[in-house]
């Protein structure tokens, strides 16, 4: 008997140091990432994301939507939002990261990059109302983007291509050790879908 035949494999870290990050790659094959792009594009009530920079109310063109368990409040690059009650869709996709990686979550940033000209700038998400070293689910679908890490003592980066299907984890230490990025590029003209699954610490 094999043992380790059913025990999925956890990837190595990314990091070398202070955080752990997880790439597990495609999680689902090519028609099912294909048909929740889709189900999410059309189902998820997306709005343009408001951030507070320099103190001025900005209007990002990348899109964004929260679903949770309950109808959390949730402050983000300074600003408090409400959550959505989760799909049927979103759902199943949380039980099938959840089942992926052995983390429980209790809600979901999402986020719509309509091209290469939209990134996301350098950011950790330790915000207040997530829990402290909580795991961060993240599940991209759509067109294959850079991810990049940035040791916020040293300066180091790691980067890696976030595929169609991927589950990448990032866990422990790493928001409080490195930033992370979305960086814009020229060289991608499609869509990409990217959900963050998240723990919110109910006692906030
Ligand atoms: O789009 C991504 O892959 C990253 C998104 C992200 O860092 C965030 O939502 O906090
Ligand atoms: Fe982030």
């Amino acid at each position: 008997m094999n043992l380790f035949e059913t025990a999925d494999q956890v990837p190595d870290n990314l990091l070398p140091q202070d955080g752990t990050v997880h790439y597990y790659g495609p999680m689902m094959d090519l028609a099912t990432a294909d048909r929740y792009f889709d189900l999410l594009l059309q189902s998820i009530d997306w709005q343009n994301d408001e951030a507070m920079i320099f103190g001025k109310k900005i209007v990002t063109k990348r899109k964004v939507a929260w679903y949770a368990d309950k109808p959390f409040s949730y402050t983000y690059s300074k600003l408090t939002k409400t959550a959505h009650l989760w799909t049927p869709d979103l759902l199943k996709l949380k039980s099938l990261v959840e089942n992926h990686c052995g983390e429980r979550f209790n809600s979901c940033l999402l986020n719509l990059y309509h091209d290469g000209s939209e990134g996301m700038a350098w950011h950790s998400d330790g915000e207040r109302d997530l829990k402290r070293n909580g795991a961060i689910g993240s599940l991209s679908l759509g067109a294959a983007r850079k991810f990049a890490f940035k040791h916020k003592r040293t300066g180091q980066t790691v980067s890696r291509t976030l595929e169609h299907g991927a589950l990448l984890v990032m866990k422990d230490e790493t928001q409080s050790h490195w930033l992370h990025r979305l960086p814009p590029t020229k060289r991608v003209h499609d869509a990409r879908i990217n959900l963050t699954f998240r723990t919110i610490d109910e006692r906030t």
